[in-house]
């Protein structure tokens, strides 16, 4: 599959904060509590994400990490601590931050290229740039062919590649991603992580990636964070760069930290 590098937005629409400058955002969580009625879910948690990093969000069920996500894009108001993405406090949602999640969120009656053409309109891109982009996200996700069909016609995972180009097209400086391929047969899953990596290679942005599966962590992530039960930071885990030629030290990682992952997910689930 080849990339033919869409571009990044070159005009302003949507916007509910200012752009920066650079292309992948830095992220920072200080401090961060967040109460849901009567119960703390996250507490006193910091995390800094680079730019260009991809950081694998994982903990055990109900832990915070959808909360966490939605307050990096914007969706909730912190009761303490703040974000800062690229060092401006997040107040609101940001076209710079998309949003992948699991449940198909496609608008039903566009079909899969008007689909992915309305997120490169919200992200600002000019009407002249947006035909090319559009064909050229749809040959990414290898559905050229699939254009002019309705999101119902398609199979489960060709919907999820569709969602896939509409988070990245645009060039987001951020994606947040909540288990997106959680709901896919295994080789389909297979196939989306590999294709995620390829383009964000080709595309270097900012990722959090929430996942409950710990092989899918240790794949797609520079860095695997573990989140306790309590919504605190339980493990904090770098993984081998991808940089290497075949891979040698990203495998030799990858065995000591899915044991590390391991350990943290069976502790907080004893603890809980
Ligand atoms: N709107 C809400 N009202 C009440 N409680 C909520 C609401 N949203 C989330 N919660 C609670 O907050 C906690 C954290 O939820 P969250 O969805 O962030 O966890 P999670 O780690 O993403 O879970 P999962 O892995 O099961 O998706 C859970 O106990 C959940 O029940």
């Amino acid at each position: 599959m080849t990339i033919e590098s869409p571009g990044r937005a070159t005009s302003t629409a949507m916007a509910s904060e200012p752009e920066a400058a650079s292309e992948a955002m830095s992220i920072e969580v200080r401090d961060l509590g967040i109460d849901i009625g009567a119960s703390t879910i996250l507490d006193d948690l910091s995390l800094t994400i680079g730019a260009g990093e991809i950081l694998v969000l994982t903990g055990p069920s109900g832990c915070g990490k959808s909360t966490l996500l939605r307050a990096i894009a914007g969706l909730s108001t912190p009761r303490r601590g703040q974000i800062l993405a690229d060092g401006r406090p997040v107040t609101t949602t940001s076209r710079d931050r998309a949003m992948v999640f699991q449940e198909d969120v496609l608008l039903p009656w566009r079909t899969v290229a008007r689909n992915v053409d309305l997120a490169l309109r919200l992200r600002g891109v000019p009407k002249t740039e947006r035909r090319d982009q559009v064909d050229s996200w749809l040959s990414e996700v290898g559905l050229s062919d699939f254009r002019d069909y309705l999101p119902r016609s398609l199979s489960g995972g060709m919907r999820q590649r569709v969602q896939l180009a509409r988070g990245l097209a645009g060039a987001p400086r951020a994606v947040l991603m909540d288990e997106p391929f959680g709901a896919l047969d295994a080789q389909t899953r297979h196939a989306m992580q590999s294709l995620l990596i390829r383009t964000l290679d080709a595309h270097p942005t900012t990722v959090v990636f929430v996942t409950h599966d710990v092989e899918e962590a240790l794949a797609l992530g520079d860095r695997v964070v573990v989140l306790s039960a309590h919504g605190s930071i339980r493990e904090d885990i770098a993984i081998g760069s991808r940089d290497t030629s075949d891979g040698t030290d990203r495998r030799e990682h990858a065995d000591a930290a899915r044991a590390r992952i391991l350990n943290a997910l069976g502790e907080t689930r004893s603890r809980k």
